[in-house]
């Protein structure tokens, strides 16, 4: 008979939701051409770091709090597209087994809008079980995680040494990075998303089921 199954502790996954899930760069690029036609602007392919407004104040100091304003405008986050990819991705982890998912975002110091449009995005695109998956912090380093999925290249804040291992989403402003090894990345959610779940899995304590080993 032996002892009751003892499960291993599952993965835990934060999945960041701007350009990882939403298509931040693409939605503010389309909004600053319909907003600022006619100025100066960076095509994608120019994108690089992760502040958006700061290369277009190097672009032109003006242009920083142009392209502000296209983001904190009410619709913007609502009205951003899915990565292609992202909410098929997404479904297919959250019902795997022995795996935990969980939507860790930043939202902008004015959150007016912000806020409620990642809330209900979640809720348009991936249904009311995922809006039960948000996590919304400016300070991603005190959530507990064995992975997070997110497209800034330098996460920081108060906890030093963070539980989880970054892996740096693809996004256009930091393709051109070389990553100090051994910092991974998933190229996009075509990559090998589910291998790198797996290899946490062997990281956790072992499961005596699974090896047969008598239980405490
Ligand atoms: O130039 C920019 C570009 C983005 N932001 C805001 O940062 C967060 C990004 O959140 P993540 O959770 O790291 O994806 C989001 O609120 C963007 O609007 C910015 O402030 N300036
Ligand atoms: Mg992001």
């Amino acid at each position: 008979m032996g002892m009751p199954a003892r499960r291993a502790r599952p993965v835990r996954v934060l999945v960041d939701m701007d350009c990882v899930l939403a298509d931040f760069e693409a939605g503010l690029l389309r909004g600053f051409l319909q907003r600022f036609p006619g100025e100066p602007h960076v095509p994608l392919e120019e994108r690089r770091g992760f502040s958006a407004r700061e290369q277009y104040r190097a672009l032109r100091p003006d242009l920083a709090d142009k392209v502000t304003t296209v983001f904190e405008a009410p619709g913007f986050f609502l009205g951003l597209e899915p990565i292609p990819g992202a909410l098929e991705a997404m479904r297919e982890m959250n019902d795997m087994q022995d795996t935990q998912v969980f939507i860790c975002t930043s939202p902008l110091m004015k959150y007016d809008h912000c806020v409620t449009e990642k809330y209900r995005w979640v809720e348009k695109h991936l249904g009311p079980q995922f809006v039960e998956r948000i996590i919304v912090t400016r300070d991603k380093t005190v959530i507990s995680g064995d992975l997070l999925i997110d497209d800034k290249e330098v996460i920081q804040g108060q906890e030093e040494t963070p539980s989880w291992e970054h892996i740096l989403f693809t996004c256009c402003h930091n393709q051109h990075l070389a990553l100090p090894p051994p910092q991974r990345r998933l190229r996009s959610w075509s990559d090998n998303w589910r291998e790198i779940i797996d290899s946490k899995r062997g990281a956790l304590p072992l499961d005596p089921d699974r090896l047969g080993l008598p239980q405490q």
